[in-house]
């Protein structure tokens, strides 16, 4: 039997010299991947792309997986203020709208975690009908500014940026995001919010 829920293309891009060098292992993507199939109850189909700290193949990458139909784009990695790290100024060259409130929640969280979070330069735009959000690079930093800070109840201490991605999603066109409310629990008005049987 088919998903009650619409299928979602997201794309999941890895940035990172060493990674995609070979180096070491890419920790990006698998839990990206991890956290989204934990987080979300439409079938997903995953485009994944590991690719080094070069501004002109981070723009040409999020373009293609806009142009492929991902309905979200998530990066990892290179948001610092290393000499390398571009990958804010790649997100920012393809945009058509910037949404800085990702940014700041996302620095926010993190700061209830490492005080480094203020060294993190993160940006979330919209290219046509793609959200596009970076995520620090760290393996660990990805389910904590997804999903926040909780207490031992799991009660959200501070909200992780994911909750606001459905309805940012519903309103530029994009299939409806279902999330499962124990690891995060999406912000929808009354009057968006459908109940899909
Ligand atoms: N894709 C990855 N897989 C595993 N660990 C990573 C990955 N990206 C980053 N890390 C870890 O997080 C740290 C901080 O990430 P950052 O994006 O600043 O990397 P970096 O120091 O610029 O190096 P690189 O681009 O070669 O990963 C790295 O030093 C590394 O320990
Ligand atoms: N939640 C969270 N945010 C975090 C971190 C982390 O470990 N957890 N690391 C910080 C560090 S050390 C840096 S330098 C910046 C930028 O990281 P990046 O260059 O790996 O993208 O993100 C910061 N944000």
């Amino acid at each position: 039997m088919g998903s009650r829920y619409p299928a979602v293309k997201i794309g999941l891009v890895s940035i990172s010299d060493r990674a995609s060098g070979g180096i070491y292992e890419d920790k990006g993507l698998p839990a990206l991947q991890s956290w989204l199939s934990r987080a979300l109850k439409n079938p997903l189909q995953f485009e994944a792309r590991l690719i080094p700290d070069e501004q002109a193949t981070i723009e040409a990458t999020l373009i293609a997986l806009v142009e492929a139909g991902c309905a979200l784009v998530l990066t990892t990695g290179g948001t610092g203020p290393a000499l390398r790290d571009v990958t804010p100024e790649a997100t920012l060259a393809v945009a058509h709208k910037v949404m800085p409130g990702f940014g700041e929640q996302m620095r926010q969280v993190s700061l209830a975690f490492v005080p480094t979070a203020i060294l993190s330069r993160q940006v979330a735009v919209i290219r046509d009908q793609t959200l596009i959000v970076n995520l620090p690079g760290q393996p660990k930093a990805i389910a904590e500014t997804l999903e926040g800070l909780k207490d031992a109840d799991g009660k959200p201490l501070v909200n992780g940026i994911f909750a606001a991605v459905p309805y940012c999603i519903d309103l530029i066109g994009g299939p409806y995001l279902e999330t499962d409310t124990a690891v995060c629990k999406a912000f929808r008005p009354k009057t968006a919010i459908q109940t899909i049987l």
